[in-house]
């Protein structure tokens, strides 16, 4: 089934990239596209971007097959309460947060009878942000997540068909599941990355100049992870608060670890530990998957 006609709510990196790559894909549907700032709505009409550019969610969503909230996490709940009322009827929403609980709380109550909610998670993106940073490829040969959550087969199976479109493979996973792995493989590299940066900065003589003159690739792509967007960030940690604490106690645990082995200066204990990351990098290309795409399978709570 494919949807005639398309809401896309929040004009940024990801709804500007599903709309370029529908149009990549040569699908004939309609793209409504709404934006919150009288700015934003005026960048994307300059760009091209979706077919109408809405003044309103009453507008954006009227008729609409599928509407995709594709704002920061936190504005998810009240911008479903908003569009409720206007939703037609057999219709699917969908989003595309970093985070899956906490959107499912704030949104689904709010969805009316007789339209389905299917949330997804698009394991793709980049530093940038806003209305001119979408590119039709984003998706290509990334996993989609998604969280069908007691959605009909039916529903849930159009979304994987239309994210199949846009260029993704998809996967099926449970909430908490889902939240906890992207705790391991997006949040808390995140967070690694943030603090990275931050340190490098409190020690200034170091940073001012030497950061940009003297940084190689892994620095550098901490930087780039860093200049990711602050609000998006900030509510992925506030509403994934249960998965990230968990996993950052486990990261926590082993740099005190590798901390000990340094100060006592046990070289056996940081040679097995590198060729034991190694080894997992090696296993990940030997199995050809995408050194960007992880096995979401083998990521389980113990
Ligand atoms: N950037 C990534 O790498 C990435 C990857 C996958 C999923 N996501 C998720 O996708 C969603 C959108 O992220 P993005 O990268 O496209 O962000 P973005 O900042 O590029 O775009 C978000 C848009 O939402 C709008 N917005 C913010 N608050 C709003 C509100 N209350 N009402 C209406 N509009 C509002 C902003 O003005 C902006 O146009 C987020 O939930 C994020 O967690 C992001
Ligand atoms: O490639 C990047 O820049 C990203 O940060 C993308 C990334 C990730 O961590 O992989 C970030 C957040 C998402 O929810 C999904 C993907």
């Amino acid at each position: 089934m494919t949807y005639r006609k398309v809401a896309l709510i929040g004009l940024g990196l990801i709804a500007s990239s599903m709309y370029w790559a529908m149009k990549r894909a040569g699908m004939e549907t309609h793209v409504s596209g709404y934006a919150r700032s009288e700015k934003t709505r005026e960048t994307a009409r300059r760009l091209g971007l979706c077919d109408v550019v809405c003044d309103s969610l009453e507008e954006v969503v009227k008729d609409a097959d599928l509407v995709v909230l594709a704002v920061p996490v936190g504005a998810m709940g009240g911008i479903a309460e908003t569009i409720a009322p206007h939703l037609k009827p057999g219709a699917t929403v969908t989003d595309v947060g970093s985070v899956k609980r906490a959107v499912i709380e704030a949104v689904r109550p709010h969805i009316p009878e007789g339209v389905h909610f299917v949330p997804a998670h698009p394991m793709a993106g980049t530093e940038h942000s806003g209305p001119d940073s979408g590119f039709a490829s984003l998706f290509d040969n990334r996993w989609c997540l998604i969280v069908p959550d007691g959605a009909p087969d039916a529903a849930t199976a159009a979304l994987e068909d239309f994210w199949h479109a846009l260029g993704a493979n998809t996967e099926r996973m449970d909430v908490q599941h889902h939240d906890l792995v992207c705790a391991v493989v997006s949040h808390i590299p995140h967070l690694i990355a943030y603090t990275m940066v931050g340190v490098a900065d409190d020690l200034r003589r170091v940073s001012d100049q030497e950061v940009i003159k003297f940084s190689a690739a892994g620095f550098r792509d901490f930087t780039r992870i860093a200049a990711s967007d602050p609000t998006m960030w900030r509510d992925v940690f506030l509403t994934n608060k249960e998965a990230t604490l968990e996993i950052l106690g486990r990261f926590t645990e082993e740099l005190f670890a590798l901390q000990r082995a340094i100060r006592t200066g046990d070289g056996d204990t940081l040679f097995d530990y590198f060729t034991h990351t190694r080894e997992i990098r090696r296993g990940i290309l030997q199995a050809g998957q995408d050194t960007e795409a992880p096995d979401f399978g083998r990521i389980r709570k113990e």
